[in-house]
């Protein structure tokens, strides 16, 4: 690759008592792309992707954003920099709105002296910016954009999750096992939006146990074992059951080229 990272691990390190998590992790995404990171249960992706969006601090190692070491002592510090992470039990909050929902922790806040004083919320521009970034999505099936989240199905909320962060990530988007929960007809949607989000630029990081999906969408494959990035594979060249044997220690990667 002759581009630099956007994103880029070095020597991570997370140890959890007498368990070492991530043991000399290094981690690289490019831009525009997607990366799958795959690999055995316990193998530390969690704990990788965790380090990267701020929600755990890594013991050691070092971690640089465009270029920049970046050092996040929590998941909002992240996110301010541009890294959003869809999180595998989602975060939204069921009784919210969509529109809600799409802005939490980051209100709109109305203008002017009553606005100043009271912080009184702007929720019609709320729901003009979500209709907009969901329509971008095509996700304006969603009919109502006060509706609370409760009432939508799995891959709809999905949906409202993954729009929000692509609304709001400016320079990676995370997604923790997206399609985990999702009947098939909501995981094609979900990977379609993962394709849309990338076309629009944003280099996205999927963590999935699941081969197919993860051979039709990603254009690299960081296979992850024992804490650390074993090899990085391109799709093109392998087969899944390769991939499975390689997380699983069955194969040994092939000396970098
Ligand atoms: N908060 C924690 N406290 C103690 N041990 C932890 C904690 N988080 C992770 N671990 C341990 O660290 C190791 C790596 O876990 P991690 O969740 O990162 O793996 P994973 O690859 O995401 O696994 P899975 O695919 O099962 O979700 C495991 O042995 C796990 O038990």
């Amino acid at each position: 690759m002759s581009q630099e990272p956007i994103l880029k691990a070095r020597g991570l390190v997370k140890r959890y008592g007498r368990v070492t998590a991530l043991d000399q992790a290094d981690f690289d995404l490019y831009p525009g792309e997607i990366l799958a990171v795959i690999g055995d249960n316990g193998a530390g992706k969690s704990s990788l992707i965790k380090a990267l969006s701020g929600a755990v601090n890594p013991d050691e190692g070092e971690i640089h954003l465009d270029g920049q070491k970046v050092q996040f002592t929590s998941p909002m510090q992240a996110r301010e920099a541009g890294i959003e992470t869809v999180y595998q039990n989602l975060a939204l909050s069921p009784a919210l709105s969509i529109a809600d929902n799409m802005f939490l922790g980051r209100e709109i806040r109305r203008k002017g002296p009553l606005g100043d004083i009271f912080r009184l919320l702007d929720h019609k521009e709320m729901q003009r910016v979500a209709r907009e970034k969901l329509s971008e999505l095509g996700l304006m099936t969603i009919q109502n954009i006060n509706q609370a989240v409760e009432t939508l199905s799995g891959g709809q909320r999905q949906g409202v999750a993954v729009a929000r962060a692509a609304a709001f990530g400016s320079k990676v988007v995370i997604m923790d096992e997206p399609t985990a929960a999702l009947g098939v007809k909501e995981s094609r949607r979900v990977l379609e939006l993962i394709l849309d989000v990338r076309s629009r630029g944003l280099p996205i990081v999927l963590i999935s146990h699941n081969m197919p999906h993860v051979f039709e969408v990603a254009d690299r494959i960081h296979i992850h074992r024992l804490g650390k990035r074993l090899t990085v594979i391109n799709p093109k060249e392998y087969t899944m059951s390769d991939a499975v044997a390689l997380m699983t220690g069955a194969m040994a990667p092939k000396e970098a080229a």
